[in-house]
């Protein structure tokens, strides 16, 4: 469910026409909806309900600082992976006592920001990272508060390049080794073992692997438990698809509370790190069509918007919807949509039946998430736009980068 409909023919963003706003803004542009975000994240804890939890906003889908404050401002935590994102929470006005940190390869340096910003926990991916977090902590006379990333060998059943649950994943410590590591953590004497976490990948379409993923983090629970391991929360990840195309996953609200049914009346926190699930459907992408191109075998809709501004159709080959921002009538012809870049895997759609003329906008749906953060310069193209709707009224939250801003730090030889 989004807030990008239409009305009269054309596309509008909750009350704002979408045409209306790529003139002023220029395309490509970004366009969040601020009433799709607030949706989808109360949807999250409205079903975990009166259980103690945490929504940790995955700051990876869209760490845009007008997104993030809404966010804080509606309590939210967040889970970070880099220094740079704890920067941008800090500065958007999230709470650093709401913040998990995950990923496998945190520096020392990155390390001691998070401690000293004073965030609740490290998810821990590796024994030399629980050494280095216990080194860091001591040198600032500080107890780190962890909890260890176990990897529950579930299958997720989504694209290879996004699954993460898999023993040949580099991601976390193998069930099996588990409670030696925690024995390991509860021994070193600068760390407070708070929890377990585990994340099986994204774009998850069923309820399954999540549940048999719960069911392992559990047993371990009760493992550690029986071994005088109490922990205080249980963060079982992101993950949460969307529906791209006919893909029928199930509602946060559903999944929330299958959740909450597994885990009864366990006293742990439960910590949830949705990234994509709150903000693919809150955002589209706008791009106006340069020239139309008819080939011998094909017909190409060449946009202004390319791989730089949104990847992922290049990089797993993922569909996502485009559609005109104002129809018009006429014989429709299957289009590749694609962008300005010197590849031939720029693309942001392929064999797209569309009814077109140079100079129409289009929007691409589903891109609120790792859309613009996975943004690059790629062909030294300035990034977009990005414009956030709250009724009737739209905000420029981050205006396209000027072309000088390419080369900022950059020096010449003497
Ligand atoms: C550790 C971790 N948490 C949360 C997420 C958010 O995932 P999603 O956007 O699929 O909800 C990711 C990305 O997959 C992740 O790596
Ligand atoms: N960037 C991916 C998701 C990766 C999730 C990060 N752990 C996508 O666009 O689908």
């Amino acid at each position: 469910m989004d807030h990008f409909n239409y009305r009269d023919g054309q596309l509008w963003a909750e009350s704002v026409p979408v045409a209306e706003l790529a003139r002023q803004h220029g395309t490509p542009c970004y366009i969040y909806s601020r009433a799709t975000i607030e949706r989808h994240y109360r949807a999250f804890t409205e079903a975990v309900g009166n259980h103690p939890h945490l929504i940790c906003y995955a700051v990876k889908a869209n760490s845009n600082l007008a997104i993030l404050n809404l966010l804080a401002r509606l309590g939210s935590g967040f889970d970070i992976v880099s220094g740079g994102e704890l920067a941008r929470v800090l500065e958007a006005g999230g709470d650093p006592a709401k913040v998990v940190f995950s990923g496998v390869g945190k520096t020392s340096a990155e390390i001691r920001a998070a401690l000293e910003a004073g965030i609740y926990c490290f998810n821990v991916e590796s024994e030399p990272e629980l050494a280095r977090i216990n080194r860091v902590a001591g040198e600032m006379g500080r107890t780190a508060p962890i909890s260890i990333r176990v990897n529950p060998d579930v299958d997720a059943g989504t694209h290879p390049y996004i699954s993460t649950g898999l023993k040949e994943n580099k991601f976390g410590i193998p069930m099996t080794e588990a409670e030696r590591v925690y024995q390991v953590a509860v021994s070193l004497p600068h760390l407070e073992v708070k929890g377990v976490d585990c994340h099986i990948g994204s774009q998850l379409t069923t309820l399954p692997p999540f549940i048999d993923a719960l069911d392992r983090l559990l047993a371990l629970v009760d493992r550690l438990s029986a071994q005088g391991i109490t922990l205080t929360h249980l963060d079982v990840g992101g993950g949460l698809g969307v529906s791209y195309d006919e893909e029928k996953p199930p509602l946060p609200a559903e999944y929330a509370a299958a959740l909450r049914a597994k885990i009864g009346d366990r006293p742990q926190t439960l910590i949830l790190e949705p990234g994509r699930a709150i903000m693919a459907n809150a955002g589209i992408l706008v791009t106006e069509v340069e020239f139309l191109k008819h080939g011998e075998e094909k017909h190409f809709a060449i946009v202004d918007a390319a791989m730089n501004d949104l990847l992922r159709p290049s990089l797993y080959g993922a569909w996502q919807q485009i559609v005109p921002v104002i129809r018009r009538s006429g014989p429709e012809r299957h289009y590749d949509v694609v962008g300005p870049v010197c590849e031939t895997g720029d693309f942001l759609g392929k064999e797209r039946a569309l009814t077109l003329e140079p100079g129409d906008f289009l929007a691409v749906r589903s891109a609120g998430a790792y859309g613009f953060t996975m943004a690059s310069n790629y062909n030294s193209r300035p990034r977009a736009a990005e414009v956030l709707v709250d009724g009737e009224n739209a905000y420029l939250v981050r205006a396209r980068e000027r072309v000088e801003q390419l080369w900022q730090g950059e020096r010449l030889l003497p």
